[in-house]
């Protein structure tokens, strides 16, 4: 469905993406991991049209997206929930989803009433929380207002930026199944970053690391759980300390 080949993204002077190559098959849920200013919200955001690359090639459902416009990408099917949410404050929980779908509003009204119902019926605490500004809710219902707003959009593929951020471990645990639900749902495919290794490791099909703006671990997901580079550098329990268990 996705295949990124070759990719090179700058920020200036600064060769954030070096060379990125990975494909995602349609209906999967494929996780990036990756330390801190590894350059996952950079390819994200390459994805979905914010920042050009200077080099290689994203081609979504056999068509060249590469250079594309955001409002194009969006329309072929991609939308991005990204980091820290940015729901707006002072809309309401109704109108933060609605704006998912601004580009059909106008248009489409009817169709776009069936998609939020059908969102409601996917998030029913959302449906007890309509008309509460966006700034009063907590993280986690934030952050289904944020998927929520994503699916608006009838995404084929959704890409999340560490949807976990800031999130307790069992709110945590709720989003992962949410996001395990909408692929089984909607047949929505996944493109999940996140810092939380495990969490997106436990979901996922196939998974790869980001280092520095280059791949360097790519396999299955369970496989990517056993894996003891991973488990010494992103779980946190070194080989010693298990021996020792
Ligand atoms: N808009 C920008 N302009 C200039 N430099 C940027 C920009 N966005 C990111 N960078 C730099 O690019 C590098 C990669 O950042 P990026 O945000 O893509 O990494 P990340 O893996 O998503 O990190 P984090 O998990 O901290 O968000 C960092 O050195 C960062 O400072």
């Amino acid at each position: 469905m996705l295949v990124v080949d070759n990719l090179h993204t700058y920020h200036g002077y600064l060769h954030v993406l070096k060379g990125i190559h990975f494909e995602i098959k349609k209906g999967e849920i494929f996780a990036m991991v990756g330390s801190n200013g590894a350059g996952k919200s950079t390819l994200l955001g390459t994805i979905a049209g914010i920042y050009k690359p200077r080099s290689g090639t994203i081609v979504f459902e056999n068509e060249e997206i590469s250079y594309g416009k955001v409002e194009k990408i969006v329309e072929k099917g991609i939308c991005l929930v990204p980091e820290r949410r940015q729901i707006f404050d002072d809309l309401s929980v109704k109108d933060n989803l609605l704006l998912g779908s601004y580009h059909r509003y106008k248009n489409d009204k009817k169709s776009v009433m069936e998609d939020f119902e059908q969102v409601l019926d996917f998030f029913p605490k959302l449906k007890t929380m309509l008309d509460r500004p966006g700034g009063l809710l907590s993280g986690g219902e934030q952050q289904m207002v944020a998927i929520g707003r994503g699916l608006m959009a009838k995404p084929k593929l959704m890409m999340l930026d560490e949807p976990s951020l800031g999130l307790a471990p069992l709110i945590v645990k709720d989003i992962m199944n949410i996001l395990k639900q909408m692929k089984k749902t909607f047949g929505t495919t996944i493109l999940l970053i996140e810092q939380n290794v495990k969490a997106a490791l436990q979901i996922a099909d196939h998974a790869c690391v980001l280092d520095r703006g280059e791949i360097v671990i790519q396999g299955k997901a369970s496989d990517l759980l056993e894996d003891e580079k991973i488990k010494d550098t992103y779980l946190g329990i070194s080989k010693k300390e298990r021996l020792k268990l």
